[in-house]
């Protein structure tokens, strides 16, 4: 199984939990809890993800940036968007170098 399918697969499982009970799943009393909730358990895991660099951990921080990818997931659900939008935004920037495309903008700072 590709790294994709892995995403679209849990992907599937994000679209059945908006049918669910939030006290019978994760996933459902996430979006029970809307945007500002889900918006900061991104946020904590962002800053765990972070944490666990610091610590120099490769494993725990595999697992914390596991739980950001989730938690982003869950997010793009929450407003009807994927993992195939987020390959596909990758796919338009491919090989624009970052510095390019931050002169183009044509912002002074
Ligand atoms: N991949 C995940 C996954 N990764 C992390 N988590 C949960 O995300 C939470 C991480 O939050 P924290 O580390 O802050 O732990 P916590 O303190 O218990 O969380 P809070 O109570 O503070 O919200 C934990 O409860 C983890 O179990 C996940 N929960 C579910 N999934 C997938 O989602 C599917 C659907 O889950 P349910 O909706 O629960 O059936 C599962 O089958 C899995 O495939």
């Amino acid at each position: 199984m590709t790294s994709m399918e892995i995403l679209q697969r849990l992907q599937r499982v994000l679209a059945e939990r908006r049918n669910a009970a939030p006290d019978s799943s994760y996933v459902a009393g996430l979006y029970a809890k809307g945007t500002d909730g889900i918006c900061k358990k991104v946020a904590e895991e962002a800053a765990e993800a972070i944490m666990a660099a610091k610590d120099g951990d490769q494993t725990h921080l595999v697992k914390e940036v596991t739980d950001l990818w989730f938690h982003s997931m869950v997010l793009l659900a929450h407003f009807g968007v994927g993992v195939e939008d987020v390959a596909a935004e990758f796919l338009r920037r491919e090989g624009v170098s970052g510095i390019e495309e931050k002169k183009q903008r044509g912002n002074p700072s």
